[in-house]
């Protein structure tokens, strides 16, 4: 079998044109658009340049996006500051701290900070409650996206085999979480997961979020899989590489996402409907 591509970057755009009607809609109602603040603290090339992608792909929406760049060296106490000052802010429905956080700042203590309300990545653990809970909430962006791609994928997921590779509170489990609720019969795969091979090879649905190039062989692939690759390795010639060995796992596949052009573009369009979502939300709209 060769695979077909999951085409994110042509998904991701179809979202946005939906969350470009959303927010229209949104502004005759309320005479406002949706905004959306993003926190980056530090001067990390690569979270530089996404964090003013999200900027420029809000306003392409018609939102209102604001980055706020805050020096390597912000404490802890002054970030919460400011997160505090958005919390209060009428006008802010979305809040995004870029991760992950220099180290003299607490990751958990800045999450909790943040308005369940406003937390349009879904990492606060009111939010990771709700999803395991099945209960409506905001649903981090990147799993919530790769959901989106297997419906596009026309994926039948009630009673398949799905296993994820990766239990970050960020992608693996909340994506573990989305599929279960889905009617998957689900595996969470870790470094700690003995014979890996083996355990991909019975996945109809493999997803993997591990952060390292290429360790998902072709030969690990079911044949007829769906296969949807978080991972965003930057290799020695500079190239970006998903988690898996895409070329081997594409005869074998179903569907497979590419890296890039895949899962990336759709955690940014699947950012701006969360942030539409939780502006309605915050509005009375639910
Ligand atoms: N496309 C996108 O929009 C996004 C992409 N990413 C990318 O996804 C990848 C994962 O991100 P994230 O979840 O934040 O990463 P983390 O580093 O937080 O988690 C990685 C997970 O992979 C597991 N792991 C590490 N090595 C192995 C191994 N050899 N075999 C099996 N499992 C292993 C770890 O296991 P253990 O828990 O035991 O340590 C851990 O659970 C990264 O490449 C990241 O850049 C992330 C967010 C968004
Ligand atoms: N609070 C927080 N929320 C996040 O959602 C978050 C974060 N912190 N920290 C970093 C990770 C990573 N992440 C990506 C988003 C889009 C692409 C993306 O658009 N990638 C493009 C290519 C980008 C390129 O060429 O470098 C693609 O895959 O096609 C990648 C990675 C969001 N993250």
């Amino acid at each position: 079998m060769t695979a077909q591509i999951l085409d994110g970057k042509a998904i991701a755009q179809k979202v946005r044109e939906e969350v470009r009607e959303g927010v229209a809609r949104f502004v005759s109602a309320y005479g406002r658009p949706p905004g959306l603040d993003v926190l980056l603290v530090g001067e990390d090339p690569a979270s530089v340049i996404y964090t003013r992608n999200k900027e420029k792909a809000s306003h392409e929406v018609g939102m209102r996006g604001r980055l706020h760049r805050l020096p390597a060296d912000t404490g802890e106490d002054e970030l919460l500051r400011r997160i505090a000052e958005l919390n209060a802010d009428a006008s802010v429905d979305g809040i995004l701290v870029q991760l992950p956080l220099p180290s003299q700042i607490r990751e958990a203590r800045v999450l909790d900070a943040i308005d369940p309300g406003k937390d349009v990545d879904g990492f606060h653990p009111v939010n990771a409650g709700l999803l395991a809970t099945g209960r409506p909430g905001l649903v981090p962006c990147t799993p919530k996206g790769s959901m989106r791609l297997l419906a596009e994928a026309g994926a039948r997921l009630e009673g398949a085999r799905a296993v994820v590779v990766g239990r970050s509170n960020i992608v693996g489990k909340p994506m573990a979480q989305l599929l279960l609720a889905a009617h998957a019969t689900v595996t969470i795969a870790h470094s700690r997961t003995r014979d890996l091979a083996t355990v991909c090879r019975e996945a109809d649905i493999l997803v993997a979020a591990v952060g390292r190039a290429r360790l998902i062989k072709g030969d690990w692939i079911k044949e007829g899989a769906v296969v949807i690759d978080v991972g965003m390795n930057r290799t020695e010639d500079g190239k970006l590489a998903g988690d898996v060995d895409f070329e081997a796992a594409k005869a074998r596949a179903s569907w497979i996402t590419p890296v890039p052009g895949g899962v990336g573009p759709m955690t940014i369009a699947t950012l701006l409907e969360n942030t539409l979502r939780a502006a309605r939300a915050r509005l009375g709209e639910g």
